[in-house]
């Protein structure tokens, strides 16, 4: 039976689709202004994860994540670099797919962007303004009427007496109440913006998510993720708006992600302390990347440090090592090992201990090969290999992988590729001198370059 600890009600619930069979996932995505780090990566993957169990579970998941691609921090950064905000957000989303393929992350079924859905947007702040949940402002500018809804402070358990107190309306808004938060935003000058009842203008936040989540998966659905961040104001704000809007209960459970944290601080590109995805697989191997960040449970907190994803390659080191050799059979069931795994997963996604039961299985895939031989200990190094899938890890050759770490230079496979392909790119730009810097580092490393026609293959020396 699968639980999911449910954030509406703090406490872990059986988990009952709407429809049987059927699983509706809405997750908040990344608003595409910089490159993803590794908190962007920990929704990606955490997310990933319960997408692939939910599969696994013989669960049919329509799976949403938004883009975010028009708000003030994309407004700014356009700006700064004196380019259209579309050609920048096109720019970070292709990024961000580079990623999520790096490391593994299957893409969503929908993936819909609040520019798209613009007419979806402003049909419900309407609606919200017919019912009496919502009013315009002064000049152009749209608000949701926290008074309106008497359930607000559901999700985060704040009372709207308590949020109150200490507020104070700021004098250039027309705001009715400081809690009031905005829907519809009038456009600036030199601002993108869209036609609206209301004068040009663009959305708020809050609002993308409520249209977006409605229209591609009705106006109640199963789960709805995001970090931990988001569960105030953000989605306590989602509630309000669509239950506002539709009369009816929005999202059944609530998944919140902990942070990525460094030195106890969030991980965050606002605060300046982060490490992008590209950068640590720079270094890092994509299923280390995912092993550290499924090494405790999603909803904990997660320090980031290097002695961390070196504990990760070691980890996964150990897995590979007990398939190493071991000839590939068809995955067949095995209950007694199985059953451990899916225990661990059912019980609110406890990816802790589904990676403690690969390794009891590792441990007796080792101990079969000694005993009995390879080919007895096939069937059972096919099972570990299904069940690392599970969780995206031990897809790769064993023998690479483990050949990856072998270097004495500290140069694992993906490195070295990835200096092959700067080398490229500086022939490609004629910088002779670049190339051949690029040919000695690698040569001093141990690592020799072979060209043939337009293609360059390597060796250890
Ligand atoms: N350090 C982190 N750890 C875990 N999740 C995070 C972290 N930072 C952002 N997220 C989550 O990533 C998703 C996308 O977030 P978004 O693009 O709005 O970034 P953000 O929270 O504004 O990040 P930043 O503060 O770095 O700009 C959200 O679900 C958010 O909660
Ligand atoms: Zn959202």
């Amino acid at each position: 039976m699968l639980q999911i600890y449910n954030s509406l009600t703090n406490k872990k619930e059986k988990f009952e689709p709407r429809t049987a069979g059927e699983v509706k996932l809405y997750v908040c995505g990344m608003t595409v202004y910089d490159h993803c780090h590794l908190g962007h990566a920990r929704v990606l993957v955490a997310f990933d994860v319960v997408y692939r169990y939910l599969q696994a579970r013989g669960l049919n998941v329509t799976y949403v994540r938004n883009i975010t691609d028009i708000d003030d921090k994309i407004i700014a950064r356009a700006n700064e670099n004196g380019e259209e905000f579309l050609a920048l957000t096109e720019r970070f989303i292709d990024a961000m797919h580079e990623d999520e393929r790096a490391l593994g992350v299957l893409p969503p079924t929908h993936e819909p962007k609040a520019t798209e859905n613009i007419p979806e947007i402003i049909a419900m702040i309407e609606t919200l303004i017919e019912k009496g949940n919502a009013y315009q402002g002064k000049s152009g500018d749209v608000y949701f009427d926290v008074s309106s809804f008497p359930d607000y402070g559901k999700l985060s358990g704040r009372k709207v007496e308590d949020l109150r107190a200490g507020e104070r309306v700021a004098v250039d808004t027309s705001k009715k109440d400081p809690l009031d938060f905005v829907l519809w935003k009038p456009a600036k000058e030199g601002e993108p913006s869209w036609e609206s009842p209301w004068g040009n203008g663009r959305p708020g936040w809050h609002i993308e998510c409520s249209a977006m989540s409605t229209k591609i998966l009705g106006n109640s659905f199963d789960i709805h993720g995001g970090g931990h961040d988001l569960q105030f104001p953000h989605h306590e704000n989602e509630i309000a708006q669509s239950e506002a809007c539709t009369g009816e209960h929005f999202a059944n459970y609530w998944m919140h992600n902990g942070f990525i944290r460094i030195d106890d601080e969030k991980m965050s590109k606002s605060l300046g302390n982060f490490f992008t995805i590209r950068d640590v697989l720079k270094t890092y191997s994509p299923e280390a990347v995912r092993y550290f960040l499924i090494s405790s449970n999603y909803r904990s907190p997660l320090n980031y440090s290097t002695e961390s994803l070196d504990a990760a390659t070691s980890a996964l080191d150990r897995l590979y090592n007990a398939l190493r050799g071991i000839p590939e059979v068809e995955y067949t069931r095995w209950t007694a090992y199985e059953d451990k795994f899916y225990a661990a997963m059912d019980d609110d996604f406890n990816t802790a201990e589904a990676l403690a039961s690969l390794f009891e299985l590792a441990r007796d895939v080792n101990k079969l090969n000694q005993t009995k031989g390879e080919a007895e200990a096939a069937p059972l190094a096919a099972l570990l290999k299904h069940l690392g899938g599970l969780l995206g890890l031990l897809q790769q050759d064993p023998d690479q992988w483990l050949q990856k770490d072998a270097g004495e230079d500290g140069l694992d496979a993906d490195a070295i590729e990835a200096k092959i392909q700067e080398r490229i790119q500086a022939k490609a730009d004629k910088d002779w001198g670049k190339a051949d810097g690029i040919r000695d580092e690698l040569k001093a490393a141990g690592v020799t370059l072979e060209d043939k026609g337009t293609e360059t293959s390597w060796r250890r020396d």
